[in-house]
């Protein structure tokens, strides 16, 4: 049983507050987007208007990534997001992050450096080990409580996500809370359940397909993308050298045979694109499976019409639908058109959820909204909608209680 906010005595406790604010970030090392930031407002103004001291951890890119900078931005937009001061301190559990919490009074709020200039905190460990990490050690004495919000990086196993609920009383923040209900019950959610898997982590989504498909979770996959292109491929369609190239380049090659593997076993329930559209002479063109293959340098960047009225068909009947993935490279207008209708398709549909960094934010460009849930995860919201467990989310579960006022 996971606690809370409601079950957290919050003014004059000092919260460790773990969030993802993993973003897109400018050529000048600062915030790019502040989406994810937006999300945890509502947990963090929760625990400050009730008196609490906030001490926010959280990570930003992996290192060697141009992303993986200072948490100095994010403190300053989140300081205008809460509409009230927030610190900002370039140590995480040092002696200075330690006075910083220390010096902290009910309602204010720090943030401390990046978790992942630490190498402890870009490893996996057992809930135990991360315990003995030097984060958690250095912290456990200046908090009273921690705070997981951080629901897209639940599926890691790193310190600041699973050791810190190992040794203080742990509560779930808003995000992570609703998150947890809506993905949690995806058993529950009305049928025919279809999965619509575009995108490029081709693994992944052939990993959910196998198993959605075998759990008896999803009535139809349909399939679109990269994702799409793998699937042609394997149901004997020549797509072309550009496309073949791209998926071999991604070392993808050997998921054909995956979902070759998965259209035997279940080919009634997938459902393959019937058309794609390539790039000719800078124009988006469209061509039906019998038009191929096109020209040795046009790479199927989208579904087509004819796929797209085959999948609102299916789609007309569903109760429910999960998405993951743009249909086609919507970072490019004239091949938006995929991903606009499908998911725009799917906004009509009872339940409706939405999961992938990339998908979000192929969702603001293209301004289509009415989902029930956009997550604010990817591999997290996959890893859920196949029934698995999350780490950071166990560690939640078995975490100590906090002591009773009068212990
Ligand atoms: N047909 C395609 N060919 C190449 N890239 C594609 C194609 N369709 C979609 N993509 C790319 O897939 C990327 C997003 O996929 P992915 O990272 O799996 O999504 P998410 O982050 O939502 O899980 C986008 O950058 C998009 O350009
Ligand atoms: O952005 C994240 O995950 P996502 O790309 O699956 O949405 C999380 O912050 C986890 O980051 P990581 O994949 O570097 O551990």
């Amino acid at each position: 049983m996971i606690e809370t906010l409601d079950d957290l005595d919050v003014e004059g406790t000092t919260v460790g507050v773990r969030v993802d604010v993993n973003s897109p970030i400018d050529d000048d090392g600062t915030l790019a987007d502040d989406a994810r930031l937006r999300a945890h407002v509502d947990t963090l103004s929760e625990l400050l208007d009730r008196g609490g001291r906030v001490a926010v951890l959280a990570h930003q890119g992996r290192p060697g990534g141009d992303d993986f900078v200072s948490l100095e931005s994010h403190a300053d937009r989140l300081s205008e997001l809460l509409d009230r001061p927030v610190g900002y301190v370039d140590a995480t559990f040092t002696a200075a992050a330690r006075e910083a919490v220390s010096g902290l009074a009910n309602g204010d709020c720090v943030v401390l450096e990046n978790t992942r200039f630490y190498s402890e905190e870009y490893m996996e460990f057992d809930p135990e080990r991360a315990a003995r990490t030097h984060l958690v050690e250095g912290l456990e004495s200046v908090l009273d409580a921690y705070v997981n919000d951080a629901f897209a990086a639940a599926h890691r196993s790193q310190p600041s996500l699973v050791g810190l609920p190992t040794v203080l009383p742990s509560y779930a923040g808003r995000v992570m809370e609703s998150e947890l209900d809506v993905l949690g019950s995806i058993e529950e959610t009305g049928e025919p359940r279809v999965y619509v898997l575009g995108g490029a982590k081709v693994p992944d989504s052939i990993d959910v397909a196998w198993s959605v498909l075998e759990k008896g979770l999803a009535d139809h996959v349909l399939t679109a993308g990269v994702v799409g292109n793998v699937f042609l491929i394997a149901d004997g369609v020549d797509l072309g050298d550009a496309s073949s190239d791209f998926i071999y380049d991604q070392g993808y090659w050997d998921e054909i045979d995956r979902a070759a593997d998965l259209l035997d076993a279940y080919g009634d329930r997938i459902a393959i694109p019937r058309d794609v559209a390539v790039d000719r002479g800078d124009d988006r063109h469209e061509l039906g499976i019998n038009a191929l293959p096109p020209g040795d340098e046009e790479a199927a960047m989208d579904i087509g019409e004819s796929t797209l009225d085959y999948y609102r068909r299916i789609l007309a009947d569903a109760e429910t639908v999960i998405l993951n993935g743009p249909a086609g490279v919507f970072e490019d207008e004239r091949f938006e058109t995929g991903t606009r209708q499908l998911y725009s398709a799917a906004t009509d549909i009872p339940t409706s959820i939405v999961g992938g960094g990339d998908t979000a934010s192929a969702l603001r460009r293209l301004g289509i909204d009415g989902f029930s849930h956009v997550s604010t995860g990817g591999g997290a919201a996959l890893r859920m909608l196949t029934a698995e467990s999350l780490p950071a989310v166990t560690a939640l579960e078995n975490a100590p209680q906090q002591p009773a006022a009068d212990d």
